[in-house]
């Protein structure tokens, strides 16, 4: 709404009903040409944490409803907010929520309870879980938009923007296989948000689902430019696909609703199961801890928070910790929200993530002042309390 009145309605019509006119319009247009259209892929289970997003993708949904049909759940009509549910408790307990029900290659999301975050996830024939965080939504737009960009012939440059918390694997993919430049900033959107905007196209998420994709005026313009003017069918298409686009992502913030509406046009464009989806990289095990510190400002860090300066011994124990394993990272740093210090670890096993998560704690614990109980190992039975 801000940005729209801020931009004298350029942006949008500042109402509500403009923003799901203009998200629904860009989504039914882009998947207009989807093969899959009309099959069962075109439902989508969604968790809404009992926040907000129940509220207004109640609405919404009619308006899309010829390419996308969503189920909503966790709808606030019972139910407390993020409560057993939502995406943050997905992501981090690495399980469905409460109140949803998944059949096997069922393809889910959660929106977190403000509707600015959202994960996928899916239950394989096995049974087993599996995450689509935003890190793997990142891989999959920047997959997508590669294409069309190439395809338009225009050298618009192109920047993934991720935070520490970024699974290694993932970074790897998009600098190994899709060839774009990632950068690395501290926690916290404001911060990634700020470096997209470096980019004519700045992909950014962090690994919780929180993120959009900006467009630079100069690259938008361009864009409805060649959409108007390309004289090649194929060239003029790519063109207007990516004119879509601009419109589907929220370019003021992160929106869970319209990353949803994003990834959904995706999936169907190329005709991708969320498991083809999952597969296009392998996550590295990992593991996220929080300790407990009289004063958490005893931690500062550098390098984008990948880097303890202080207390003096920290950064050498945790040198030392990864060292022991395979394919091995880990770092820690102040939360800015909880009163806490968070503990990353991942290595080549759930076994080795948990244990330097675990080990890496407790140098925390005795190196910055840890307070109440001392750290105890990562086991299963633990798990949901995490
Ligand atoms: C590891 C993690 O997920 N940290 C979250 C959390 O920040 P902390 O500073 O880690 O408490 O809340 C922020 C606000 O929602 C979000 O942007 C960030 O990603």
């Amino acid at each position: 709404m801000v940005y729209c009145r801020n931009t004298s309605g350029q942006y949008g019509k500042a109402t509500v009903e403009g923003y799901y006119q203009k998200l629904s319009t860009a989504f039914v247009e882009l998947t207009k040409q989807a093969f899959c259209s009309g099959d069962d892929q075109r439902t989508l289970k969604v968790d809404c944490a009992n926040g907000i997003g129940a509220l207004k993708l109640r609405e919404m949904k009619h308006y899309f409803s010829q390419g996308l049909s969503v189920q909503l759940f966790n709808d606030g009509t019972k139910g407390k907010l993020n409560h057993l549910c939502g995406a943050d408790f997905v992501k981090s307990h690495q399980k469905p929520p409460q109140g949803i029900e998944m059949k096997s290659n069922e393809r889910c999301c959660s929106f977190d309870g403000d509707a600015d975050r959202i994960v996928y996830y899916y239950h394989d024939a096995d049974g087993q879980f599996h995450l689509v965080d935003g890190d793997k939504i990142a891989a999959l737009i920047s997959n997508f938009l590669k294409e069309p960009l190439l395809e338009i012939g225009d050298s618009l440059s192109l920047g993934v923007v991720q935070t520490a918390y970024a699974n290694g694997s993932s970074t790897r993919y998009l600098e190994e296989v899709m060839k774009v430049p990632v950068y690395c900033t501290k926690t916290g959107v404001k911060h990634l948000h700020h470096k997209a905007q470096e980019f004519d196209i700045g992909v950014y998420f962090e690994a919780n689902g929180h993120g959009t994709v900006l467009f630079s005026k100069a690259a938008e313009m361009k864009i409805k430019q060649l959409a108007k003017e390309l004289e090649e069918d194929k060239k003029r298409k790519a063109a207007k696909m990516l004119e879509n686009v601009i419109d589907l992502f929220n370019q003021a913030t992160g929106d869970a609703i319209s990353d949803m509406l994003v990834i959904e046009a995706i999936l169907a464009l190329k005709g991708l199961t969320v498991q083809q989806w999952d597969a296009l990289y392998t996550d590295l095990p990992n593991r996220q801890l929080k300790v407990k510190v009289a004063d958490r400002q005893v931690i500062s860090t550098t390098d984008a928070e990948r880097q303890a300066v202080k207390p003096p011994g920290l950064q050498e124990a945790i040198n030392e910790l990864v060292k022991k394993y395979r394919l091995s990272r880990a770092f820690v740093r102040p939360s800015g929200t909880e009163d806490i210090v968070r503990v990353y670890a991942e290595a080549d096993s759930q076994e080795n993530a948990d244990s330097l998560a675990y080990e890496v704690s407790l140098a925390v614990f005795q190196l910055a002042g840890g307070i109440g109980e001392r750290p105890q190992p990562v086991n299963i039975t633990r798990n949901s309390e995490l």
